[in-house]
């Protein structure tokens, strides 16, 4: 799904943020991207975008080498990539559903039918009641919540998140790590990048760190697990269900 092959990356005349980095995400996996700030996650990741091009080295994305891609190609692939970038990027005129239901009105889907499935996955994400709120009006976590829908909304073949949960509580955050988890299920390549370590110790997948310019895979079960955290960070974890989509608020949730 995505292949990285002696991948390089730096800024300008700037130092080397990523140092011949070799990977390869199978369709259909989930991986964390975890390394100190600064240390070239969203770089990584808008590479896979294809917002980023490498120094030097290759990078193929649904078995299509980009380098040899048309820009009316490059533009068709994003469609089936999913974004959650850091700064939300919602449209300022547009109500938390219509932002949400974007997605599928450019893809042609029935007015009656985006309404219900929005709904459904905005209150999945605690934000039910705020349907009708200008992006201007609602919190840093909620607009991250409302970009999480708009880009999970159209199931995409693969899911870019860059740090997607760093304005919500620990239980909302595990909450959207489950729906990163149920799409998943569904078939989509995840690829989540985050500061939170504790937050995905909870998670059985592997991780890649960034140290360096290198990458370093690990398992998520290794890093610090969420007992020893301190004391209120850890009891804001609510239970774990799995279910998608449900009824009622997670923020009442627990
Ligand atoms: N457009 C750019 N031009 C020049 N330097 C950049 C650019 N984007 C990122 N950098 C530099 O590249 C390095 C990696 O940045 P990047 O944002 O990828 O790191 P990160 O791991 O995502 O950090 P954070 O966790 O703080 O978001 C940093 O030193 C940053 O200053």
């Amino acid at each position: 799904m995505v292949r990285f092959q002696d991948v390089s990356l730096r800024y300008g005349a700037g130092p080397e943020i990523l140092d011949r980095v070799s990977l390869d995400l199978a369709p259909g996996s989930f991986h964390f991207v975890i390394g100190a700030s600064g240390a070239g996650k969203s770089s990584l990741l808008k590479m896979m975008y294809l917002a980023n091009r490498p120094t030097s080295g290759r990078i193929s994305l649904f078995g299509r080498d980009v380098s040899s891609l048309s820009r009316h190609d490059a533009a068709l692939l994003r469609r089936r990539i999913g974004v959650v970038f850091q700064d939300f990027r919602l449209l300022d005129h547009l109500s938390t559903l219509d932002n949400v239901a974007l997605p599928l009105k450019v893809s042609g889907q029935r007015s009656d039918e985006i309404r219900k499935d929005v709904v459904e996955l905005l209150t999945w994400v605690g934000l039910a009641d705020h349907l009708d709120a200008k992006p201007a009006t609602l919190s840093g976590g909620q607009q991250q919540r409302v970009a999480i829908a708009r880009a999970v909304v159209s199931r995409p073949s693969l899911l870019l998140a860059d740090e997607p949960t760093g304005n919500v509580d620990n239980r909302i955050a595990e909450r959207l790590l489950y729906l990163f988890e149920e799409l998943n299920k569904r078939g989509t390549t995840i690829v989540v990048a985050t500061h939170n370590e504790a937050l995905i110790s909870r998670f059985n997948y592997p991780v890649i760190r960034l140290v360096r310019g290198e990458v370093r895979l690990e398992h998520a079960e290794t890093l610090i697990r969420t007992s020893d955290m301190p004391g209120r960070a850890a009891a804001d974890y609510g239970t774990r269900d799995t279910s998608l989509p449900v009824e009622g608020n997670p923020e009442s949730a627990g």
